[in-house]
């Protein structure tokens, strides 16, 4: 078998797209894997322009590309990540992707002859199942790194993540000399209501009350469940009459709020203590524990109400 025999025979043999072009992008190699892919014979395609071929190619986009490999003399390549596909090619992934065509990444090589380029050699490689498993893979890190910050009952922040939130609009507020209010409000009466509807009535509560309270709020706030029935609201920018303002908002909502479980209509209310960041607050520790001071005084006075930390009466 000749030379000429062994390289003709593992070009049709390869699994990957061989194409190459004279200077002015007319077509004067094809393999197998084309004839396969494209579904035409190199008869069709020989002397071909390739924009002829492939109306789909971007034109501008390509012929830079191929000046830049004549130019520089040098191989180039183009891989899926950064452009999905080329050429309009099905892919022959049997399982389901949601790829329509085939991902590919493809390298451009001066092919040389006497020192001097004569030609262009374009390799295809299928990168469909690449692709595929990295696209499945990044969307399984997203959902990892989601429900490390979600709370899988009330799909708001858990606390991890609600006091990193904290501590970082802490610094933040320090730093430039903002204001930073806080709000944390707890169900009354949460026990009874958990024994009168059940645990599942309870946590429809819960559900219900985080998704009202995230609808009233900006979306710069930052909310997230404290624990158990207790929730916390981050108001960054925010002076104590705002912050009242929102405390008695999401006071108002909750008590006129109807939660509706199975056969029950449930009625809740919440307490809410209001505290914003003074000079005293060396961490964002204090701020928590003034808005729980706060808290307690709106649990003691007799609850559904709104308390700030230095007031002893509810917030008018
Ligand atoms: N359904 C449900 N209940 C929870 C959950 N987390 C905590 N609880 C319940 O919430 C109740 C809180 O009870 P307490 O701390 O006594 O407070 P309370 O009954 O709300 O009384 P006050 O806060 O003083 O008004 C407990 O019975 C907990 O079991 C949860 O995710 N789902």
């Amino acid at each position: 078998m000749s030379l000429d025999s062994y390289c003709s025979h593992i070009t049709d043999k390869i699994n990957t797209g061989i194409l190459v072009l004279d200077l002015d992008y007319n077509i004067v190699m094809w393999n197998r894997f084309m004839q396969i892919h494209v579904n035409k014979k190199s008869d069709e395609v020989l002397g071909k322009n390739i924009f002829e071929v492939f109306s789909e190619l971007p034109q501008r986009w390509f012929e830079r590309k191929l000046s830049s490999v004549t130019q520089l003399n040098t191989q180039s390549f183009c891989s899926w990540e950064q452009r999905h596909h080329l050429f309009e090619l099905p892919h022959t992934r049997p399982i389901t992707t949601d790829s329509v065509f085939m991902a590919q990444n493809c390298t451009f090589s001066p092919v040389i002859d006497e020192g001097k380029i004569t030609n262009i050699c374009i390799l295809i490689e299928d990168a469909t199942d690449v692709y595929h498993y990295q696209t499945k893979l990044n969307g399984a890190l997203e959902q990892l790194a989601l429900s490390n910050r979600i709370d899988g009952l009330t799909q708001v922040f858990n606390r991890k993540h609600w006091e990193e939130c904290l501590a970082n609009e802490f610094s933040r507020a320090r730093r430039y000399d903002h204001g930073l209010a806080l709000i944390m409000f707890d169900l009354d009466y949460f026990k009874l209501l958990n024994d009168t509807f059940g645990h599942q009535g309870g946590d429809k509560v819960l559900i219900d009350v985080a998704t009202q309270v995230q609808s009233l709020l900006r979306t710069c706030d930052i909310f997230g469940r404290y624990g158990g029935e207790e929730f916390a609201i981050i108001l960054p920018e925010t002076d104590l009459t705002g912050a009242i303002d929102v405390a008695k908002r999401v006071r108002s909502t909750i008590e006129n709020m109807t939660v509706t479980f199975q056969e029950d209509h449930i009625k809740a209310t919440v307490s809410v203590g209001v505290a914003v960041m003074n000079n005293e607050d060396k961490r964002y520790e204090d701020l928590i524990s003034n808005t729980d001071i706060a808290l307690y005084k709106a649990k003691s006075s007799g609850r559904n109400m709104v308390f700030t930390a230095k007031e002893t009466r509810e917030c008018a």
